[in-house]
């Protein structure tokens, strides 16, 4: 094209127009994003408003709890058989110890509903190789362990009862398969990888097949060559595991396009139905999550996903955990706290007191975190704006309350206050004080606020739109 136009000019045909900045071309992907844009079946509507999940890491590792021979694992406390401290054997041998007498699913599910989680993700195989259902593929199963019973079962069974959806966690890479490597270097490495991709296609189908119920499936492990390599064989199982449950949620951590790219393909599309990548770490602006679905998943401790014995370091008050979800549902995404149960199946007791403290204030201010979502306004220091989706429903969900005991609230122009009012208490009702063209003042009666709370924001239509009362400056 470049070439034509400059033989035009040179033929003084017609003027070169000043060369517009093109667009950068699309790079032709075999197996790049096969969907630009969220996903609007009714499936993904509900994920999208989920708002508050539940993340469970459960297997092996919560024998040890980040403990060997009274030593310290310094590590994510699921990673431990990835100490050069232990023989993998050693730790491979716990499976004869695994018989988790207080797990009660049931318990679990009633606690996750009483947080208001509204989905939940479960480690059905973490990067140990330890199934949690009894696989046909696997010896290294709860089918071997004195436990016996098929705890994915169980836990999918007693999470679907309370109405609390189910996405299944696995991790690709699996230390204790034989055939499982880093990256592929010789011949013989080809040779065990091709029989490791089969297992894993096996596995994934197996779990589809045995637990129907499941929405969505968390991949890990999915970093390394040998995985990132597999595009075209990637590509193939996600048509497949899609055509066998339609409606399947799957995230950008599964595959990688054919140029290695991951979470976004080279034409910096989103993989999958949304975005994986905001682990243990959220977005500040919308600008950040590119207008596709998320979620930002959450430890407690700073980094322990497993039970760890150690509950030390900056341990996340349920305030903290509050905000991070209104942050969260601010910008568009979900938010999902993970939950480490120990060896024998019970959570621990400062897990269960923070599920209680979050789903109090839920059952008070779930409304402006379920079906909510980015309501373009610009964020401000009290705190942060979510909007009922398809509605102009608009709360403020606020954390910081200045000394003056009175919010600063500014409103996009042309967007004006009806009603203001507690959300926990609608008969408290807050008098926007108008102090400019879209700024209000707004009085709280209570000033020593010990935990966030939400203001309902009537606005759109039924707002009179009269003018401001104070003349525009004249600059
Ligand atoms: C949810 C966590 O997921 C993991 N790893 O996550 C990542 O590697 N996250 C990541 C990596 C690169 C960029 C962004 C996130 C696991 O290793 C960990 O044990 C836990 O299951």
């Amino acid at each position: 094209i470049i070439a034509g136009l400059a033989l035009a000019s040179m033929l003084s045909l017609e003027p070169v127009r000043a060369q517009q900045s093109m667009p950068k071309e699309k790079i032709l992907l075999a197996h790049g994003a096969h969907r630009e844009g969220k996903r609007t079946d009714a499936v993904m509507e509900k994920w999208r408003g989920y708002g508050l999940g539940q993340f469970i890491h459960w297997g092996l590792y919560a024998i040890p709890g980040g403990e060997w021979n009274g030593k310290q694992y310094n590590g994510a406390a699921e990673w431990i058989r990835s100490w050069n401290g232990i023989p993998n054997a050693t730790y491979d041998s716990l499976i004869y110890k695994f018989n988790p007498t207080a797990f009660d699913a049931t318990a679990w599910a009633k606690s996750a509903k009483q947080m208001g989680a509204r989905y939940v993700t479960f480690t059905t195989k973490h990067h140990d190789g330890f199934c949690m259902w009894p696989s046909k593929y696997s010896k290294y199963t709860v089918a071997a362990s004195p436990y016996k019973k098929d705890i994915v079962k169980a836990v999918v069974d007693a999470y679907d009862k309370e109405g609390i959806d189910v996405i299944l966690y696995f991790s690709v890479m699996d230390w204790s398969h034989p055939d499982w490597r880093y990256e592929i270097k010789t011949k013989e490495d080809s040779v065990a990888f091709e029989r490791f991709k089969k297992f894993t296609r096996n596995q994934l189908i197996e779990l589809l097949t045995n637990y129907p119920k499941a929405k969505g499936l968390w991949f890990d492990g999915t970093w390394d060559k040998s995985w990132v390599k597999q595009a075209a064989f990637a590509d193939d199982l996600e048509t497949e595991m899609r055509k066998l449950r339609p409606g399947l949620i799957i995230g950008s951590r599964f595959r990688a396009d054919e140029n290695g790219k991951r979470h976004f393909d080279s034409n910096g599309v989103l993989m999958g139905d949304y975005e994986q990548g905001w682990e243990r770490k959220i977005p500040n602006k919308i600008e950040e999550v590119h207008g596709n679905d998320w979620d930002c998943v959450m430890t407690v401790p700073e980094n322990q996903w497993g039970y760890n014995k150690a509950w030390n370091g900056h341990i996340k008050s349920a305030n903290e955990l509050l905000e991070m979800t209104a942050k969260c549902v601010s910008l568009g995404g979900n938010f999902v706290l993970n939950f480490g149960p120990q060896g024998d199946g019970a959570i621990r007791q400062e897990e269960l007191n923070l599920a209680t403290k979050i789903g109090d204030w839920m059952k008070l201010n779930q409304e402006a975190i379920y079906n909510c979502g980015y309501a373009g306004y610009e964020k401000q220091d009290w705190g942060y704006f979510t909007k009922k989706t398809g509605s102009d429903q608009v709360y403020m969900v606020v954390f910081n309350v200045p000394v003056s005991g009175a919010l600063r609230l500014k409103m996009p122009a042309k967007t004006k206050i009806s009603k203001a009012y507690m959300l926990a208490d609608r008969e408290e009702k807050i008098l926007p004080e108008e102090i400019n063209s879209n700024e209000y003042f707004l009085k709280l009666k209570k000033k020593d606020h010990q935990e966030p709370f939400v203001i309902v924001l009537e606005t759109g239509k039924n707002a009179e739109n009269k003018e401001s009362i104070y003349e525009k400056a004249k600059t």
